[in-house]
């Protein structure tokens, strides 16, 4: 609670922070319907104040990569933290450079439930990607059970200060505050409720790293965001873009990027 409250004298200025979306595709498409994506991230149009970022399966990123608009970056779903060697099925930052991809989304829920990624793993990936000149969309978020235990912050404050133990620059750092029983559920948490996470967390980047750090970063918002919900939640000062799953593979992914417009 103490949190909500450390802003009193002066919100940070959400609005200068550029408003950032990712669509994570997950482990889907194909070149065919991967081609119809592209083609309406062509068509558009995308607002030119937000910045749009797609994050593509391993085996077709470099495709993307030379068909996507160039208002449009390209993101890795994951990276191991090590340059090269005997480390079957992963692929480092050093790959994703060598096709000209900039960014990687770490973190991912689906990373930390399905294959056991630990907080300490994550950071360490994090920690390797941005020494490494990639972009990050660092990706934190409490479960269900979690949350009825009263326990959202203390979660995302430790998935966040895992990461703040292992790195000093957050200037290349996306934050994703994903809830988990919002991802693929269709219950969106409530511009209310993400907005009081999202400042929870500004206020603790605050203290525990610095207020530059806090007023800088940006924090996306993500789980079963849709055209529909798009505009209130991207109206609260403290949510700057999301990270959309499901929809980022429909045409509809072209007015959440315009959720601002
Ligand atoms: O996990 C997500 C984005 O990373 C959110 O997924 P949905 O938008 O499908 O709920």
């Amino acid at each position: 609670q103490v949190y909500q409250r450390c802003f009193s004298n002066g919100c940070p200025p959400g609005m200068a922070r550029k408003f950032v979306v990712g669509g994570n595709w997950k482990m889907n498409g194909n070149k065919k319907q991967i081609d119809e994506i592209l083609g309406f991230l062509k068509t558009g149009p995308l607002n030119a104040d937000t910045e749009v970022i797609v994050g593509v399966p391993a085996v077709y990123l470099d495709y993307v990569k030379c068909n996507a608009p160039p208002n449009v970056e390209v993101a890795a779903q994951n990276c191991y933290k090590a340059e090269k060697g005997a480390f079957t099925g992963e692929i480092s930052p050093m790959m994703l450079k060598d096709i000209g991809v900039c960014w990687v989304i770490l973190g991912h829920s689906e990373r930390r439930q399905i294959f056991g990624e630990s907080d300490e793993l994550i950071a360490e990936k994090v920690a390797f990607a941005l020494e490494n000149g990639l972009k990050v969309i660092a990706c934190i978020g409490e479960t269900l059970n979690e949350r009825e235990a009263g326990k959202t912050e203390e979660v995302v404050f430790r998935q966040t200060q895992a990461i703040a133990d292992k790195i000093k620059d957050w200037t290349n750092v996306v934050i994703a505050y994903e809830p988990v029983w919002a991802i693929g559920t269709g219950k969106t948490a409530t511009p209310e409720q993400a907005q009081d996470v999202h400042k929870a967390l500004r206020c603790y980047i605050s203290e525990k790293i610095s207020p530059n750090v806090a007023e800088s970063v940006r924090i996306q918002y993500g789980g079963s965001v849709t055209a529909a919900n798009c505009k209130d939640l991207g109206a609260k000062p403290d949510i700057d873009g999301f990270l959309v799953g499901g929809a980022s593979l429909k045409p509809e992914f072209v007015q959440i990027v315009n959720a601002r417009q």
